[in-house]
C-alpha cells in the first residue's frame, strides 16, 4: 500500500528574521574562503560549539564577528537565497526581512552593496520560492542616535527597496526614546516602524516604543507581561508581537520551552506570531519554532492555525489585501496544521 503523501507545511509569514542571523557555519566558511577572510575557528564543528550563549550580548558578540565574511553584493545575495530556500521548505509564503546596515558600513561594505545584494535574491523570491518579501532596515541601538540618522540618509537612494525600519542589538541601557528623531524622520518618508522591545529590557521600553517611536509591531515584547495594564493595552490596540521561542531559550530569557509564555499570551488575547530571529544560531527556522512550541506547550490544530493567521494579519500587506486574503484562505484550507 502506498504511503499517503506528507502534507505541505502550514503556510505562514515570517516577520522577525535577521538575515545576518541566517548565516550557517558552512556558508560562513565558504564565504571566508572566497573573500580571504580568516576565521578563528578550525572548522564548522568548532564554530557550532561556540553557539552556547549566556545572554543577548554573548550572542551579539559572535554574530557581529562572523559577519566579517560578508563583503560583496554577491555574498548578500547568496545569504538571502539560502534563507529563502529553507524558509520555503518550512511553509513561509511571506517574509519581512531585517538587515543591520551599520554592521556592514562600519566594516567598509557600502550600503548599496548590501541592499542591492539582498534585493537581487528578493526580486526572484516569488518566482523561485513562492515567497513575497519586504525589507526592514534595523538601527543598532547601542550606537549613537546620530549614526542612525546618518544611516537613514544613506538609505534614501534605496527607499524603493525598503519598507520599514526597526531597532535591534543590545537593549538594556538603550531605550527607544533615544531614537525618537530618526523614527519621526522615517515616518515622514512613509516608512513602516517596528522595534525590538521587552526582550531583555523592561515593560517601559515597550510603552516607549509605542508612544515615542509610533511602532506598529513589537519585536519580542515578552517582558510586557510584567505589566498587566500594558498587556491590556496591547490586546485592546491589537499590537502584534513577534515572538521567537527558540531564541528566547538560547538567550536564556526563558528557562525552557515548556516555560514559554506564548500560550498564556494567546489565551490573554494578544496577537502573537512565531518567528525564528537568528535561525542559524538558535537551532531552528520558523517551522521548527512552530513544531517546538506545539510540542512543548501542547498547542492544538486551532491554535497553530491562529498563529499562522496572525502572521498574515500582522504583515505589512496593506497595499496588497488581495494577497493577504489569499494567504489567509490557504491557512484555513490547510488539512493538517501540525505539519
Ligand atoms: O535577538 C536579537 N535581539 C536584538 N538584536 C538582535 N540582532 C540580531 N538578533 C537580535
Ligand atoms: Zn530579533
Amino acid at each position: 500500500m502506498a504511503l499517503p503523501a506528507p502534507s505541505a507545511p502550514l503556510p505562514k509569514a515570517e516577520l522577525h528574521l535577521h538575515i545576518e542571523g541566517t548565516l550557517e557555519p558552512e556558508l560562513a566558511f565558504s564565504l571566508a574562503a572566497r573573500n580571504g577572510v580568516p576565521l578563528p575557528y578550525a572548522d564548522t564543528g568548532e564554530l557550532r560549539r561556540a553557539y552556547d550563549f549566556a545572554d543577548l550580548q554573548s550572542f551579539l558578540d559572535l554574530y557581529y564577528d562572523l559577519m566579517a565574511v560578508l563583503r560583496t553584493a554577491e555574498d548578500f545575495t547568496d545569504l538571502a537565497e539560502a534563507y529563502l530556500e529553507r524558509a520555503a521548505r518550512q511553509g513561509v509564503r511571506h517574509a519581512e526581512i531585517f538587515f543591520d546596515p551599520q554592521a556592514h558600513t562600519a566594516r567598509g561594505v557600502p550600503f548599496g552593496a548590501v541592499v542591492e545584494g539582498l534585493g537581487r535574491a528578493l526580486d526572484r523570491a516569488e518566482e523561485r520560492h513562492g515567497i513575497s518579501t519586504r525589507l526592514i532596515m534595523c538601527f543598532l541601538r547601542d550606537l549613537p542616535a546620530e549614526s542612525a540618522l546618518a544611516t537613514l540618509e544613506e538609505a534614501k537612494p534605496h527607499l524603493d527597496r525598503i519598507t520599514g525600519i526597526g531597532l535591534d542589538s543590545a537593549e538594556v541601557g538603550h531605550p527607544p526614546a533615544k531614537f525618537a528623531e530618526v523614527y519621526a524622520a522615517a515616518a515622514e518618508l512613509g516608512l513602516r516602524r517596528v522595534a525590538h522591545a521587552g526582550e531583555e529590557g523592561p515593560p517601559e521600553y515597550v510603552r516607549e516604543a509605542l508612544d515615542v517611536l509610533g511602532v506598529e509591531r513589537i519585536d519580542h515584547g515578552l517582558r510586557a507581561l510584567e505589566d498587566p495594564e500594558l498587556v491590556e493595552r496591547l490586546v485592546r490596540e491589537r499590537v502584534p508581537l513577534t515572538l521567537c521561542p527558540l531564541s528566547n531559550v538560547r538567550l536564556r530569557t526563558v528557562g525552557t520551552l515548556a516555560d514559554h509564555p506564548l500560550r498564556r499570551m494567546m489565551d490573554a488575547g494578544l496577537l502573537v506570531t512565531v518567528n525564528s530571529d537568528d535561525p542559524a544560531y538558535f537551532g531552528g527556522y520558523v517551522g521548527d519554532n512552530y513544531h517546538a512550541v506545539a510540542g512543548a506547550l501542547g498547542l492544538d490544530a486551532g491554535q497553530l492555525r491562529e498563529l499562522a493567521r496572525n502572521s498574515f494579519l500582522a504583515a505589512f500587506l496593506d497595499h496588497d489585501e488581495e494577497r493577504r486574503a489569499r494567504y489567509l484562505a490557504e491557512v484555513d484550507a490547510h488539512p493538517d496544521p501540525a505539519a
